[in-house]
């Protein structure tokens, strides 16, 4: 509370449950909860991490001072010794894109995933010095989403030894890569690996990009950054870059040989392991991003819940107060189920995090029979939680009605810092169109023995599932977890049976799945969110210590799903599963419900446990002290520095006065 005073506090006191406990919960541990805690306050309190100016500087200023904070974090870190939790956290709540996501995100897991043990030795210990700089290179300036359209070439050239690689067209030219633009120092880049012209498909190559004297591009390389993107500050202080090789020659050894091998005399080996693993990288990070879906929600959550508590419109009688907007019907309808999202994801993203430590466990024995439900999980979850996560940063800028629209409420930048998330890491319809894959190979599995697993588990019970009609009869029935579950895999299980039916009418099957992909796509839908609700329901069924804080979980539970069912009630009776009045009880059991959450949300959002400084926000202050600060922060616009403003006596004056001389004659 900077002045002193918390306007929240009566809102605060309104709480029924224990903050404290629920912060442990949203953190996952009290251990995660210290180490946050403790590192947040760490940036928060350092004038070298402050933020506040960053919407007025232009992309040069703006570029550098992200290299400034980027290299005083290392610092910090150095310093504090802080290890690579730590460092991670500490990067986090720097809050600003730069090329060292990339570099801890991508290059040294693709380095860690796809190198060897000599290859590992090698090149981990100076990327974790960072005394090289790495990104990720593969996408192109004509392929994304067709990794294996891509056009780069790798040749073998036995004579020397070495790999040759070439961009051999203007649209195999490298576009995207973060870091790339401006500071990397090397890359892992994707290219089509060609010995004695033939073409083994598209392998990852350490590849030395500039100098570590001079910092100059290398011979044969092209290098630059792509230009500004969406938004003002947001995701330009990151160089996206392009990139072309001209016949870059680099030794054998820089080839990542993990997955498969090339030998001295130009042999191609493939080792004992699926040639998918060449992309695990993304499945890793598409892993991660789930987990951040919930902190973007929770932030952008958090200033809108606040907000709505400050703010109040119509209402006042005899000269009382007016409403507080938090106690419309609208303004709740819009934004609880959206509280609820922040919190189904986090859960949701902890499980994922299990997911991936167990198949990389696995992978690591060599067994790679969970491989498919891993990528069809981080697939279809990256998908559904990134798009929900910016459709409802967007919707929480509304919620806080034309302030939202001032950088200064920090919602603006906050979407267009998010938004790429829908695209990066595989667009989320490509994504979708995976996880639809993998559930028709699953359908047409059923029956031959070959039990569903994992997530896929429920299609088992596919013919009761079939026969299936739910059984509510009021309201409250709604509350109850397996009703809920039910009628959530009934409906993902009937819409992909539907699509398996009719793409069996098909006589070319891809022919059929491209005609049926905005269906497949709704099945595919329809099953992610499954998962979501079932490791919300999972995540109660564990010992949740803390006064009121497992019937708070409950009540986002069920507004969460019974948010979906209205959402997609479409679905939800044309498949049967429920009737329409069924479908209104559910309705009425939301309203019940969002009644439940009022008199608690800000508490809810208090266990989100941001500073002021990571929230960014003058609208989502702690202290709920909006309008002074709204009215102080104005004053700061570099517009306002003169009073009369550049360009008047240039362009205006002139304008004014011949209106005054049209006037006169
Ligand atoms: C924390 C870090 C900061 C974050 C900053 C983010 C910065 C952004 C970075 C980037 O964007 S990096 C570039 C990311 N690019 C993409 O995500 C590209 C998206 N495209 C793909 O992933 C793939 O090309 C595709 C869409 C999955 C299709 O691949 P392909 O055509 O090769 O496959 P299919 O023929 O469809 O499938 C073959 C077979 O392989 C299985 N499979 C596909 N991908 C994976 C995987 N990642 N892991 C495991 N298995 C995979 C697929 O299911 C098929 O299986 P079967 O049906 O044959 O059994
Ligand atoms: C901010 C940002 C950072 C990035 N960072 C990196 C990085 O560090 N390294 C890197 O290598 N790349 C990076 N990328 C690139 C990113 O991974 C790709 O943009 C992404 O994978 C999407 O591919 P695309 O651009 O080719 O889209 P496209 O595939 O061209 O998509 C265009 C449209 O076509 C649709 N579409 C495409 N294929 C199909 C299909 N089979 N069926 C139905 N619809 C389809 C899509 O849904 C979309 O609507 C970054 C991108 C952004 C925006």
């Amino acid at each position: 509370m900077e002045d002193g005073v918390d306007h929240l506090a009566f809102e605060r006191n309104k709480a029924q449950f224990d903050v404290e406990d629920m912060k442990i919960i949203w953190a996952g541990s009290r251990q995660d909860f210290e180490l946050s805690d403790r590192i947040s306050r760490l940036v928060a309190s350092d004038p070298a991490f402050r933020k506040d100016d960053r919407t007025t500087l232009d992309r040069k200023e703006l570029f550098k001072n992200t290299l400034r904070k980027a290299a005083y974090a290392w610092k910090r870190i150095n310093e504090l010794r802080l290890n690579e939790q730590e460092a991670y956290k500490l990067r986090s709540f720097v809050d600003q894109p730069a090329f060292t996501d990339l570099h801890w995100g991508m290059f040294v897991p693709a380095i860690q995933g796809q190198g060897t043990d000599e290859q590992q030795q090698k090149w981990l210990p100076l990327a974790y010095r960072m005394q090289i700089i790495g990104c990720y290179a593969q996408t192109e300036l004509g392929h994304g989403s067709n990794v294996q359209g891509l056009e780069t070439t790798a040749t073998f050239d036995p004579k020397t030894d070495e790999f040759v690689i070439h961009s051999p067209t203007l649209t195999s030219s490298k576009w995207w890569p973060g870091g790339l633009g401006k500071i990397s120092t090397h890359a892992v880049a994707y290219a089509r690996l060609i010995i004695g012209g033939e073409d083994h498909g598209v392998h990852g190559f350490i590849v030395q990009l500039r100098s570590l004297d001079d910092h100059l591009p290398l011979p044969g390389i092209t290098i630059g950054d792509i230009g500004m993107k969406f938004g003002n500050a947001a995701y330009n202080t990151m160089d996206n870059g392009v990139l072309r090789f001209d016949h870059v020659r680099i030794p054998r050894n820089q080839m990542l040989m993990r997955v498969s091998q090339v030998t001295r005399e130009g042999k191609y080996v493939s080792s004992n392991v699926p040639r998918q693993l060449v992309y695990g990288t993304m499945v890793n990070v598409r892993q991660k991003i789930v987990a951040d879906a919930s902190v973007a929600l929770s932030r952008a959550v958090c200033i809108a819940t606040r907000y709505s508590a400050v703010r109040r419109q119509f209402g006042s009688h005899n000269g009382g107060l007016e409403t507080q907007v938090i106690d419309y019907k609208t303004q709740q309808a819009r934004l609880f189920p959206l509280l609820a999202s922040a919190y189904a994801f986090r859960f949701v993203g902890g499980w994922l995090k299990w997911l991936y430590m167990d198949v990389t466990e696995r992978l690591q024995a060599n067994d790679f029979s969970t491989l498919p439900e891993a990528h069809a999980c981080t697939a279809g979850l990256k998908s559904l939680t990134t798009t929900a996560t910016a459709d409802g940063i967007e919707e929480c800028r509304k919620l806080c009605g034309g302030h939202g629209y001032l950088c200064s409420s920090g919602l603006p930048e906050l979407f267009a810092v998010y938004v790429p998330a829908c695209t990066y890491e595989g667009d989320n319809v490509v994504l979708l169109l995976q996880v639809a894959r993998h559930l028709m190979k699953t359908v047409s599995q059923l029956g031959s023995g070959n039990k569903p697993v994992g997530t896929t588990a429920y299609m088992a019970r596919v013919e009761q599932l079939m026969q299936y009609h739910s059984d509510v009869e009021k309201a409250e029935d709604w509350l109850k977890p397996n009703v809920v579950l039910e009628a959530f895999e009934a409906r993902a299980s009937r819409m992909s049976v539907a699509c398996a039916q009719n793409l069996s009418k098909f006589a070319n099957p891809e022919e059929g799945f491209q005609e049926l992909a905005a269906d497949l796509v709704d099945a595919a839908v329809a099953h992610c969110q499954l998962i979501v609700v079932s490791k919300f329901i999972e995540k109660l069924q564990q010992d949740i210590p803390g006064k009121g804080v497992k019937k708070q979980l409950e009540v986002l539970c069920s507004i969460y799903a019974l948010f979906l069912l209205h959402k997609h009630l479409g679905d939800f009776l044309s498949t049967g599963c429920i009737n329409p009045k069924q479908g209104s009880l559910a309705s009425e059991q939301l309203r019940n419900l969002y009644s439940q959450v009022r008199p608690n949300a800000i508490a809810l959002v208090d266990a989100f446990n941001y500073t002021d400084h990571y929230l960014g926000s003058i609208l989502g202050r702690y202290d709920g002290n909006v309008y002074p600060k709204l009215y102080e922060e104005a004053w700061k616009d570099p517009l306002n520095d003169s009073v009369v403003p550049d360009g008047f006596k240039e362009y205006i004056q002139p304008m004014l006065k011949q209106q005054l001389r049209n006037a006169r004659l």
